[in-house]
């Protein structure tokens, strides 16, 4: 495609992101299904550029703001991650002569909230809990791309069977500093058509999310149910720790969600999972399982702040009100799912948010509320679930799991467990 015609594209993709009105990873897959002549190189620069402008939009916006023609084709041209050739083949005099002086700015000297691009609700509470030093090494680290994981399916592979094969392929990866079940692969190779990925010896999960199944220890023959299961992406680590045994519920309000779950079940090899679409979290189904569960995960609706480096629409998209309204589902749903387990049963609180609203403070609210809860420190969980003794405690914060971008390079996330007493 000519470079004009490009970056003219990619121009209406930045217009329809910047919108805010759906997520912007179904807004790129809406636009290149659209779009189906488009190369592999040029969807890549047009959703590194399009991603670029969703985090740096901020900073984006104010330089952009002294040129001319239309604001999404300055912010493309300011944020272009295609071949630098490539885009000045696209631009006019006028647009090479202003983008050289947009380039002589020293960004280190404008003002923070250029540089930090976050939201001020959300700087205020992220900087009063890291300090100065630690907000500014998180600000940078959710504005950079975040690594591919792999978690291996321990019923159909050992995890150093799948590097070779990857490696035979031509992909490096290695495996995760703290998830025994993590590899980290280099770059972002498709792997759609790779054995190892149709035959179900892995999956795409952050190393984050693998935690938080192990923090559950689902075993052999259990009655287990994932609260939340969405898209299945923990139940599917929760039924292989099962080694195929017991019944696993995935329990989710979305049946669009619940749907996607289904191939993902179909590849891993588990027949112990059993999807179940609820109205809510007092649905007569969840009633019915009142103690009788061995242990519950709730991997509660939040925010997503711990995500931006994937999801860098979302810092736009949430708001302070948002925020408070999602403590109460969140509480709301935790109170509900508690209900199901035995005494001795095991309990699991997570998000992938970054803020103590959705998190300890969630957590405090419930222990509060359930004297016949007890805290199980997270750090002596993750060192019995396979966790290097040596790195769990590297993971918790006041006994529970704080997964941050910039310390452990997997996306932020809160977990609690409790066990409900005998
Ligand atoms: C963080 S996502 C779950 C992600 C999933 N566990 C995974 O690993 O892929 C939260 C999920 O909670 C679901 N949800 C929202 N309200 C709920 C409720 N009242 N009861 C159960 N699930 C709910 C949402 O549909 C969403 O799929």
């Amino acid at each position: 495609m000519h470079p004009n015609a490009l970056l003219e594209l990619c121009a209406e993709l930045v217009d329809s992101l910047l919108l805010f009105d759906k997520p912007a990873d179904s807004l790129v897959s809406e636009f290149f299904r659209n779009r189906k002549t488009l190369g592999q190189r040029e969807r890549h620069a047009l959703a590194e550029t399009a991603y670029t402008v969703l985090r740096k939009r901020a900073l984006l916006q104010h330089l952009a703001q002294s040129g001319r023609g239309p604001m999404s084709r300055r912010l493309a041209i300011l944020a272009w991650a295609g071949s630098d050739s490539f885009l000045r083949g696209a631009l006019n005099d006028q647009e090479l002569h202003w983008l050289k002086q947009v380039e002589s700015i020293d960004r280190a000297k404008l003002p923070a909230k250029l540089r930090h691009n976050l939201p001020e609700w959300l700087v205020e509470p992220l900087q009063q809990r890291l300090g100065d030093e630690q907000f500014w090494q998180l600000a940078d680290a959710v504005n950079e791309a975040a690594p591919l994981d792999l978690r291996v399916n321990t019923l159909k592979a050992k995890r150093e069977d799948v590097q070779a094969a990857l490696e035979a392929k031509g992909f490096k990866s290695t495996p995760t500093p703290y998830s025994p079940w993590g590899l980290r692969l280099e770059g972002k190779p498709a792997l759609q058509k790779l054995d190892v990925f149709t035959s179900g010896q892995v999956e795409v999960q952050d190393e984050g999310s693998q935690l938080l199944s192990l923090l559950t220890e689902a075993k052999r023959g259990e009655m287990v149910v994932d609260f939340c299961a969405g898209a299945g992406g923990k139940t599917l680590a929760l039924g292989a720790a099962m080694r195929n045994t017991g019944r696993l519920y995935a329990f989710d309000v979305s049946g669009y969600r619940l749907d996607k779950l289904k191939p993902r079940l179909a590849r891993s090899g588990l027949s112990n999972v059993y999807p179940v679409q609820i109205s809510n979290e007092r649905d007569d189904r969840v009633k019915r399982l009142v103690g009788k569960i061995d242990r519950v995960l709730v991997d509660a609706p939040c925010s997503g702040l711990g995500t931006l480096r994937r999801n860098p629409d979302l810092k736009w998209r949430q708001s302070a009100a948002g925020v408070t309204e999602l403590h109460d589902k969140q509480l709301a749903i935790l109170n509900s799912a508690s209900r199901m387990l035995k005494p001795g049963g095991r309990l699991v609180y997570a998000t992938c948010s970054l803020l103590d609203e959705e998190n300890e403070a969630v957590a405090q609210a419930f222990a509060e509320a359930h004297p016949d809860f007890t805290l199980l420190p997270a750090q002596d969980v993750l060192a019995h679930a396979q966790v290097d003794p040596a790195q769990a405690g590297q993971l918790t914060e006041n006994g529970y799991l704080r997964l941050w971008p910039h310390r452990h390079q997997s996306d932020g996330f809160f977990a609690a467990v409790w066990e409900r007493k005998k």
